[in-house]
């Protein structure tokens, strides 16, 4: 397995050099190629992703990727020249987010609702394609427009690959989470594309939610998600909640899947770069593993992901909540449990 590694900004280094003690402890030997992209070389080089660098994490068996963005870079800059720009080059169509509440993990929910849940987050399309602009700009009459792109194929392509997943779950359930009763035009694509793949799935129980009501059921009844599919943005709010309801940010890991294989698929935590806590042996690395173990699922290597799963489920149970451990520490943990399982 050749392996392209950006461990990026922040905390994306941090977390990323323990994500790779602990793939070393359970596939040995795996060829790594660290790529030196982010904050520190646009300010060196003013480059973000060279198109020889794009070509050639191309051609890897998948992508490790920290975090991206930087206080010292103006929004947007890194986070759309080079994640979006890597997540839409390599067709990222599927942006899948599980969401688990493990055993003996603190929520800040009150009682201990049984969650396990997973968003397919469509990864290519909606609000994210850079399909804006400003008109006179710096003006009090400026204008400015950022138009959610929602094409059939794109949002059908991600609907079926969520169906699949919710076909093979014991719950079977599937919950389409929009806002269409004011977004009528791409709400009523997505449900309609809903309505006509629920037919090849008869199984599968199928419901939807507008997503501010999403913001209350994650909070007051989280255990009725099963499989949730939404679009581009939706997905990326959803999923911070999602973390911080089974235990924080720290916990929860992402794959840039592309199903059809035809470029590398990218594993990474659904958190940033936390410049708060950078570089301070502070973040929680075990997101950036159990996405290391999400990668060896998509990889085929479904005994080495399901021994990182328990060796965190593990880990977790006996963690105490005030003293977790550092980032250091806790991939260290890890890693030892994994190598002498
Ligand atoms: N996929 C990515 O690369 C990605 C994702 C989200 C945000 N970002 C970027 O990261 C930068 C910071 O964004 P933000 O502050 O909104 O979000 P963030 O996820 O970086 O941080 C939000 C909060 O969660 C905490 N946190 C995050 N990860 C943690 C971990 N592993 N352990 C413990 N605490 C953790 C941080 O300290 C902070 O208080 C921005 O530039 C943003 O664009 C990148
Ligand atoms: C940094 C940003 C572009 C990214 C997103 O919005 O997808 C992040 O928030 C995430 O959740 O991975
Ligand atoms: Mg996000």
């Amino acid at each position: 397995m050749k392996l392209g590694v950006i461990p990026g900004d922040g905390i994306g280094i941090d977390v990323t050099a323990e994500a790779l003690r602990v793939l070393d402890a359970v596939v040995p030997g795996v060829e790594k190629i660290e790529y030196d992209l982010g904050a520190a070389r646009y300010r060196r080089t003013g480059e973000i992703l060279p198109d020889s660098v794009l070509h050639e994490v191309r051609g890897h068996d998948a992508i490790l990727l920290g975090a991206i963005g930087d206080p010292s870079v103006p929004p947007g800059v890194l986070e759309r020249d080079l994640l979006l720009r890597l997540r839409f080059e390599l067709d990222h169509y599927v942006n899948l987010r599980p969401a688990k509440l493990y055993p003996g993990v603190a929520t800040p929910l009150t009682g201990r609702p049984e969650i396990d849940f997973i968003v397919y987050r469509e990864g290519t399309e909606g609000p994210y394609t850079g399909n804006g602009g400003t008109l006179r700009r710096g003006t009090p009459n400026e204008v400015a427009t950022e138009v959610s792109v929602n094409t059939a194929f794109g949002v059908e392509r991600v609907v079926r690959a969520a169906f699949e997943r919710a076909q093979s779950r014991p719950r079977k359930r599937l919950t389409l989470v929009h806002k269409t009763n004011v977004l009528k035009h791409a709400g009523g694509l997505w449900q309609r594309i809903v309505d006509a793949v629920s037919s090849e799935f008869p199984e599968v129980t199928v419901d939807y939610n507008h997503v501010d009501a999403v913001m209350i059921h994650l909070v007051t009844q989280p255990e009725r998600y099963d499989v949730i599919v939404t679009d581009n943005l939706f997905g990326d709010i959803v999923t911070d909640l999602a973390g911080a309801i089974c235990g924080g940010i720290g916990l929860a890991a992402s794959a840039n899947i592309n199903p059809d294989r035809t470029a590398p698929s990218m594993f990474e935590p659904v958190h940033g770069s936390a410049p708060d806590i950078a570089g301070q042996d502070k973040a929680d690395p075990t997101a950036a593993v159990l996405s290391v173990a999400l990668m060896l699922e998509h990889l085929g290597d479904a005994e080495a992901a399901a021994k990182i799963e328990t060796v965190v489920r593990e880990d977790l149970a006996r963690r105490e909540p005030e003293k977790p451990g550092g980032t250091r520490e806790i991939g260290e943990r890890l890693a030892e449990a994994a190598a002498t399982r």
